[in-house]
């Protein structure tokens, strides 16, 4: 007697379901990094505090530290990366209202690059590499991964590109950005914060990684 291999049956409705799934999660992810990457542009509005050295200090690293530790490394970078998509055809969303592509030429490019670089690793650092791994953020990984990729990494980018550009040294460039520590310090508090109370309150607000 042979038998006959069991094949999962593929229902016309089962398709269909599937199809829809991937349609709404396609939506909310384009949803989910259009609203951060307008909460970046909206923490721009707060205006700037000017630095000698021409970088300014702005609130809009809190919603970079933000679009990482809430959508995760992809999605958080994608609401970066549609910033500064909008910055470089000119809209004015950059603090103090400033756009366009000479913004890229600036002293500030390098930062800008590692805000993409930072959205990535604190994504990883809250959400884990696997993209099915359940997010569960905790106030240490959300420290932890605001400090390295809200700070360091981005600080990592920025100096050496201001350097670079200003002609000025690594070492007093390095110097001239400590003046951003005490902010970026408290932004990664404030990120903390916000992050954990989302995830209690509304914890479908949490993209998977
Ligand atoms: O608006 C721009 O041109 C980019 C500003 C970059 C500001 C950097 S990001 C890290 C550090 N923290 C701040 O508040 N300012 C600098």
């Amino acid at each position: 007697m042979t038998s006959t291999p069991q094949v999962p049956e593929t229902t016309a409705d089962s398709t269909a379901d599937t199809t829809a799934d991937a349609t709404a999660g396609a939506g909310r992810a384009v949803a989910q990094v259009a609203v951060f990457a307008a909460l970046i542009a909206a923490l721009g509005l707060m205006g700037t505090i000017p630095v000698p050295g021409l970088v300014p200090i702005t609130a809009q690293t809190l919603g970079v530290m933000l679009a990482g530790a809430v959508l995760g490394p992809w999605r958080g970078a994608g609401a970066v990366m549609l910033l500064l998509g909008l910055v470089a055809v000119g809209l004015p969303v950059l603090s103090g209202g400033r756009g366009g592509l000479g913004v890229f030429l600036g002293p500030s490019v390098g930062y800008l690059i590692g805000w993409i670089a930072g959205a990535i690793v604190i994504g990883l650092i809250v959400h884990g590499a696997r993209r099915s791994s359940a997010v569960r953020p905790t106030w240490l990984t959300t420290i932890v991964g605001c400090v390295v990729g809200g700070i360091l990494v981005i600080y990592a980018f920025g100096i050496p590109a201001q350097a670079l550009v200003t002609g000025l040294g690594m070492w007093e460039t390095a110097l001239t950005s400590l003046a951003f520590l005490p902010g970026d310090l408290i932004k990664v508090v404030l990120a903390a914060v916000v992050t954990m109370a989302l995830w209690r309150a509304y914890p479908r607000a949490f993209g998977r990684a």
